[in-house]
């Protein structure tokens, strides 16, 4: 990035001794030459970045269990709203858990309940032994999405809780519990999760 901002200043340089070219002409080349290496090095910096987050581990993954969707969006929000504090955060599907290498900081586990009780389609057939074996002594945070019509209020979401405590996972809090998506408890989830945000 250095060389290249000292290559640009070169140009530039070549361009105002060049007798033959107009002062308009010596600001258009110097403008145009600028304005070429700012464009290489903004895109420079975004395949940084994106080597950096596929390279490196993570602070905080965030695994979401959806039917419809509200867990999946939940989850991004959490995502963005860490990254903004600093945090390295990503989000994946519940049941691709034992694909990644297990966070620097814990696991948070965004969960819907669907049919009577039952996982939603991203969350099926997650809880094999590698998990188990992986999330022993790591500290993890459930928020649990249902509705309290159902006779079974957020089992999945429950049932996720105590197999994390079950595999020796450390509850950061209580499960969050929600019904029908209801914003105050999701601010609890907020606030628990990241104080410091308020
Ligand atoms: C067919 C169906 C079955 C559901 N079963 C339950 C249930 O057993 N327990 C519960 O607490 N919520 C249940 N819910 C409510 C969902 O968990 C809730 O709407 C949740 O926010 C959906 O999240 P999702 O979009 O991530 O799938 C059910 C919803 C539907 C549509």
């Amino acid at each position: 990035m250095k060389n290249l901002g000292l290559l640009t200043a070169l140009a530039v340089l070549s361009v105002w001794q060049l007798d033959s070219l107009t002062l308009e002409r010596r600001w258009l080349a110097s403008g145009a030459l600028v304005a070429y290496a700012l464009v290489l090095m903004s895109a420079l910096r975004r395949v940084q970045a994106g080597r950096a987050s596929a390279e490196g581990g993570r602070d905080y993954w965030i695994a979401y269990a959806t039917e419809t969707g509200t867990a999946r969006q939940l989850a991004q929000e959490t995502r963005k709203r860490l990254r903004k504090a600093g945090y390295r955060a990503d989000t994946l599907a519940l049941n691709a858990l034992a694909t990644v290498e297990p966070p620097d900081r814990a696991l948070l586990l965004v969960v819907s309940t669907t049919g009577d009780g039952d996982a939603p389609k991203t969350g099926i057939g997650w809880d094999d032994e590698r998990v188990s074996a992986c999330y022993a002594g790591l500290d993890f945070a459930v928020l649990a999405l249902g509705d309290r019509g159902y006779p079974r209020f957020c089992a999945f979401g429950l049932e996720v809780t105590q197999r994390m405590q079950a595999a020796g996972a450390r509850p950061l809090f209580a499960p969050v519990q929600v019904s029908q998506a209801d914003p105050r408890m999701i601010d609890v989830w907020f606030r628990q999760l990241l104080p410091e945000q308020g």
